[in-house]
This record gives structure tokens, sequence and C-alpha cells, in this order.
């Protein structure tokens, strides 16, 4: 299990950077500069694409186009946080604060 972290942690991390690069580039060279070309509205519009597609598969039962379509929304989710200017230590940051705390908890403290 730990060494499964390892190795997502580390792909995870060079898609990030690899990501971050990209940005200002000629968008004619890459995929993830063609989206950031395009701004915040096809980023958005790509991620929900991602999203549904991957709703669909998973609600199909195919494990593995399900997997598929995670890895499309986790690549979609992290150019929609570059193009939004979200860094994904803030991200990391906030999941952190909610650790050990129910769902339930914490839409409670909100409501309050
Ligand atoms: N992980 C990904 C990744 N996952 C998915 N995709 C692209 O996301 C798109 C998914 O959109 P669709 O399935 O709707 O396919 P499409 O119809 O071709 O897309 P659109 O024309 O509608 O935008 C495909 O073009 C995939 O190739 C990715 N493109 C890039 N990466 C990573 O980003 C790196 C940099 O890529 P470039 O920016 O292209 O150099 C790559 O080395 C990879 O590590």
């Amino acid at each position: 299990m730990s060494q499964y972290n390892d190795q997502f942690s580390a792909v995870l991390s060079r898609l990030v950077k690899s990501i971050d690069e990209r940005k200002g580039a000629e968008p004619g060279s890459s995929y993830t500069a063609s989206l950031f070309a395009g701004g915040v509205e096809k980023c958005a519009k790509k991620f929900g694409e991602e999203s549904f597609e991957l709703a669909l598969a998973a609600a199909s039962g195919d494990k593995s186009h399900t997997a598929e379509e995670a890895a499309d929304v986790l690549y979609h989710y992290l150019v929609l946080l570059g193009v939004s200017g979200v860094d994904l230590d803030d991200v990391g940051q906030i999941l952190a604060k909610r650790e050990g705390m129910s769902g339930h908890e914490e839409k409670a403290s909100r409501l309050k």
C-alpha cells in the first residue's frame, strides 16, 4: 500500500510540474498549453465533460474504463487549478485541516 502511494505521489508530482511548465507555451506544441490558451472557461468546460464521463463510467461498473476516465479527470482538475492560479498545496492544507473531522461535523460547522 505504501509503495502504491509513493508511486502515485511521484507520478502526480511529475504531472503537476509538467502542467506548470506548459503555462505560456505555444498552443500548437502542447495540449495543456492549448487548454491554458482557452482560459478558465475552456478548462472548466473540459473538466466538467471529463467529470461527467467518469460518473457514467463508474455507474456502468466498468473498472478499467473508470480508471481511464479518473486519470483524465485528475489531469483536467490540475489544469483547471493551474489556470485558476490555485496552488495544489493550498488544497492540501484544506484537506489536512479536515483530517479527523467527519463530513457531517464539517457541514454542521459551516451551517452554524
Ligand atoms: N495526463 C495527461 C492527459 N490526460 C488526458 N489528456 C488529454 O486530454 C484530452 C481528453 O479529451 P477528450 O477525451 O475529450 O479528447 P479530445 O476530443 O481529443 O479533446 P478535445 O479536442 O475535445 O479537447 C485528450 O486529448 C488527452 O490526450 C492528457 N494530456 C496530457 N497529459 C499529461 O500532460 C503532459 C503534457 O502534455 P502536452 O501538454 O500535450 O505536452 C503529458 O506528457 C501527460 O503527462
